[in-house]
């Protein structure tokens, strides 16, 4: 997998990377068949705009986190058909293709291409363009799939990311666990970079923390407990009391911390059950954890649920981290993943409290909880209402695959062709495009929070501070307002233009922050989870009208008879 992953040089960037299945032969092949007929029938040098925009967004919400954009200009910048992919694609094209088509893609480049972008982490809202291109036809047109792909997935799990983290509050660590359940090794890539964008602390993907400089974070997985039975097992008993070279048996002290937890905890009723009783606890178990300690004193966290979270996971990994406490070593917490929750992880901090009262060891209260096991953004919002304990969650299949909604529908629409604008008309009102080049506002009320975007047609003045200014539906005629914007903010930049990135790139964490800031700039009624209020995306009244006459115009008038 590392080798599909090429260092691209770069004046704007260095020591980024790009996947290497990224290259101009993955699109649809209708792609390369309407290149080869606009270069016959004269097109080839007719200048397109083509914008990019989804309809809907994502997961009944109502706002979507755009991403992508870093790995669409790097697309472009090594945008290019190899000799194979040519030889290759005279075998795929029909044989009366003419033979200067290939020496055409053999040289074509996006070099005159401008790509004008919203900058990416930015929260985005339907029918808005996302990225506009301009440029020669048949080279725009051949970016159509290439670019959805990497625009789409992005922007909806770095959504499904975001809602999980305004779910779970700005204090739990979420990570990111979902490789395994991934559409495909590169689907796992994408998540979890694009999951920390959208506010995730950490992933458990080891080669995604490599590429792209994502803290990796993991616990240990059942098999690990699973393969012990007993203490005897243990060939490594012995560890150094912290900061000195004194070597004690780290077992022994282990099995008398278990016995004074039972002593001392007997009558404690943890769960339904009267008390801590070592007859119950799996030696398996404390084996695991034991031997897990020994290879990680500093930094020991224990999956509880292997036997039973209350009678056997607990009073083994409470063992085991105040057998460590007394060399020196600090433990973290525990896992759950099975159970209730809510319920387990609230005992759990009961006992962790009482231990903590009884031993004297304050600190023992906060051992992290970490929660794992088919979570999704509703078993969150659940367990926050009932009340639970829970530190940090680790999220996997319904993160990733984004079970909710599995495609966010961005689309790539020709709006202009040399200069002349262009509607697509649908009997669906909501699927009619937006003619011709346009500017993107957001304009902001007093209070801070952005109040709508606004598109307007590129020749416009741009709406200014204070001055009202007429913000339309785009279909729907009576729908209007007059706003008095306290800001306007104008989303988009070039971020390509004669055959280079032209902007400074930020890196992932500056996507990251950006998102969380753009996330804040708008109303909490538009960011919560039920039922939230539709943000508004309006046209100017010049737009309105241009597009209304133009869409007249292109309507065949029917006859009746
Ligand atoms: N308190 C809770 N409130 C709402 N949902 C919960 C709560 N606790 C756990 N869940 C969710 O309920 C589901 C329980 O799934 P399931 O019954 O398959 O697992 P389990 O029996 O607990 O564990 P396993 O089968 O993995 O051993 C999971 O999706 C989990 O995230
Ligand atoms: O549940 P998810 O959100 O997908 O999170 C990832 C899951 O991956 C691991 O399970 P594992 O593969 O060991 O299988 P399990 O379901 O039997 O625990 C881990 O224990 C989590 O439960
Ligand atoms: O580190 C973990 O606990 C982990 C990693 C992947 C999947 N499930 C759990
Ligand atoms: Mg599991």
């Amino acid at each position: 997998m590392a080798s599909a992953y090429k260092q691209v040089p770069g004046r704007l960037e260095t020591n980024r990377d790009q996947n290497g299945v990224i290259q101009p032969l993955l699109t649809d092949l209708y792609q390369i068949t309407m290149a080869y007929a606009y270069w016959k029938c004269g097109k080839k040098d007719d200048i397109a705009v083509f914008d990019l925009f989804f309809r809907k967004n994502p997961f009944h919400g109502e706002f979507t986190i755009f991403a992508g954009l870093d790995e669409c200009l790097k697309f472009l910048k090594t945008f290019r058909y190899s000799q194979t992919d040519i030889e290759y694609l005279k075998g795929v094209l029909s044989p009366t293709t003419e033979p200067e088509f290939f020496d055409y893609l053999l040289d074509i480049s996006p070099k005159d291409i401008i790509l004008y972008s919203i900058e990416e982490g930015t929260v985005v809202f339907p029918k808005v363009p996302l990225i506009r291109i301009e440029g020669p036809l048949p080279m725009a047109q051949l970016l159509e799939t290439t670019l959805l792909t990497l625009v789409n997935y992005s922007s909806l799990v770095a959504t499904n990311a975001a809602r999980f983290r305004m779910a779970a509050g700005p204090e739990k660590s979420l990570l990111e666990f979902g490789l395994r359940r991934a559409q495909g090794p590169d689907g796992g890539l994408s998540a979890s970079r694009y999951c920390y964008i959208g506010g995730f602390d950490g992933t458990s993907n080891v080669l995604a923390g490599k590429l792209f400089n994502i803290p990796v974070k993991g616990t240990h997985a059942h098999a690990y407990v699973t393969a012990f039975q007993s203490l005897e097992e243990l060939k490594e008993r012995h560890l150094r009391r912290k900061g000195t070279e004194e070597s004690v048996d780290f077992i022994e002290i282990v099995k008398s911390w278990l016995h004074k937890l039972t002593n001392a905890l007997g009558d404690f009723k943890i769960g339904s059950q009267m008390g801590i009783l070592q007859q119950e606890t799996s030696e398996g178990e404390l084996a695991a954890f034991a031997s897990y300690a020994l290879s990680f004193p500093d930094g020991f966290l224990a999956l509880v649920d292997t036997y039973d979270v209350l009678k056997s996971g607990i009073p083994n990994f409470s063992a085991v981290a105040l057998a460590l406490n007394e060399l020196g070593y600090r433990s973290v917490g525990v896992r759950l993943d099975s159970g209730d929750l809510a319920y387990l992880s609230m005992e759990v901090r009961r006992t962790f409290k009482q231990i903590a009262s009884t031993f004297d060891v304050p600190w023992f209260t906060d051992q992290t909880i970490v929660a794992s096991n088919d979570i999704n953004e509703d078993t969150i919002h659940s367990l926050n209402s009932q009340g639970h304990s829970i530190n940090a969650f680790g999220i996997g299949t319904h993160l990733v695959t984004c079970q909710r909604q599995p495609a966010l529908g961005c689309v790539y629409k020709l709006v202009e062709v040399n200069k002349k604008p262009r509607i697509k008309l649908s009997e669906d009102v909501e699927k009619v495009t937006i003619p011709g080049g346009k500017a993107l506002y957001r304009l902001y009320g007093s209070d801070g929070h952005a109040l709508v975007d606004l598109i307007q047609r590129l020749e416009e003045a741009p709406p200014t501070v204070g001055r009202r200014v007429l913000c339309r539906h785009p279909f729907q005629e009576a729908k209007r307002a007059y706003v008095s914007p306290a800001k306007v903010e104008s989303l988009y930049k070039i971020y390509w233009r004669d055959g280079e990135i032209c902007q400074p790139l930020p890196t992932l964490e500056g996507v990251k922050q950006k998102a969380q800031q753009s996330l804040a700039n708008i109303r909490q009624d538009h960011r919560r989870a039920l039922n939230p209020t539709p943000y508004k995306v309006s046209v100017s009244d010049q737009l309105y009208n241009f597009m209304h006459e133009l869409w007249l115009s292109n309507a065949p008038i029917g006859e009746l008879s």
